[in-house]
């Protein structure tokens, strides 16, 4: 029977706040990067509903099935080797009842070799996060700006309601859940919730005082053009590489340069 290789833990995971260690979170969703990702010594990978946009080019998350996340969270489980693998429940996967959430949660743990998932929720959705808990289906919360709130919040936009925002990451930790993404919160606020919780914070537009952070990869590698919010820093261009690189192999299959006779078979 396969075993499985991790090296990360939940335990683990939630203990890095108490020492201090910070948490590094990138999305992925598929198996070469997830490979690379893991190789590198990402802590986490998120399989992200952020899919939405950064992978099937809408803008929200709204669409997303639970069946893609499966599919994908399949190919990013079997790629890490030590990374911690967290999978989004999908908009409408998990909010019918706690019986859904279970049964969506669940799903995903039977069929892929993730080790937990997120949802988005705070106060509203306590008792789902303790029914999946219940069920030792590990849970990260998710609270601050969440993206599939974004018919009532009208927009992506910083979420600046205080105490509502506390109280919601009171409710996720005192729900069982190991950790809480902080999405689009002033920096002061979130430093106050990673003071006042037990769970690490990640934090996406959340400032340096949270205990880790995430970050959506398509973003972070310059892969989409036009989405550049203040909060994703980009360590690559790899747009313009890959430009480049289907510019030069046009150019040479236009002029007959490619392929020679050592890239044929004789
Ligand atoms: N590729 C990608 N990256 C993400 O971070 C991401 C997604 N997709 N899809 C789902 C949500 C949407 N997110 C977003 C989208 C836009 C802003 C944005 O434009 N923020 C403005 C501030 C707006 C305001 O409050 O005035 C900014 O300037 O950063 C923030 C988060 C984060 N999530
Ligand atoms: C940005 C992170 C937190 C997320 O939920 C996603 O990628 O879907
Ligand atoms: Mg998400």
């Amino acid at each position: 029977m396969p075993t499985e290789n991790r090296s990360v833990t939940i335990p683990d995971f939630a203990a890095w706040k108490t020492e201090g260690r910070k948490i590094s979170v990138l999305t992925a969703y598929e198996f070469s990067i997830a490979r690379l990702l893991d190789d590198a010594g990402i802590d986490c990978l998120l399989v992200g509903d952020s899919m939405g946009t950064a992978v099937q080019g809408h803008d929200t998350t709204l669409g997303v099935t639970l069946d893609q996340i499966v599919y994908h969270a399949e190919m990013v489980a079997r790629a890490a080797k030590r990374a911690l693998v967290v999978a989004d429940l999908p908009f409408l996967s998990y909010q019918v009842s706690r019986r859904q959430a279970i049964r969506s949660g669940g799903r995903m743990l039977k069929e892929t070799r993730c080790q937990a998932v997120k949802l988005e929720g705070g106060t509203r959705m306590a008792a789902t996060i303790r029914s999946l808990v219940d069920a030792e289906i590990p849970v990260m919360g998710h609270v601050g700006l969440t993206p599939q709130s974004v018919r009532r919040f009208g927009g992506y936009k910083v979420q600046r309601q205080a105490d509502a925002i506390r109280a919601d990451a009171q409710a996720v930790a005192d729900s069982g859940a190991f950790a809480i993404v902080l999405e689009c919160v002033p920096a002061e606020l979130a430093a106050t919730i990673t003071a006042e919780i037990p769970i690490p914070t990640i934090g996406i537009g959340a400032g340096a005082a949270c205990d880790g952070q995430v970050l959506v990869l398509h973003d972070m590698l310059g892969l989409l053009d036009d989405f550049r919010p203040r909060f994703a820093r980009r360590y690559a261009e790899l747009g313009d590489v890959i430009r480049n690189a289907a510019a030069r192999y046009i150019k040479d299959v236009e002029s007959g340069d490619f392929p020679t006779e050592g890239e044929s078979f004789r």
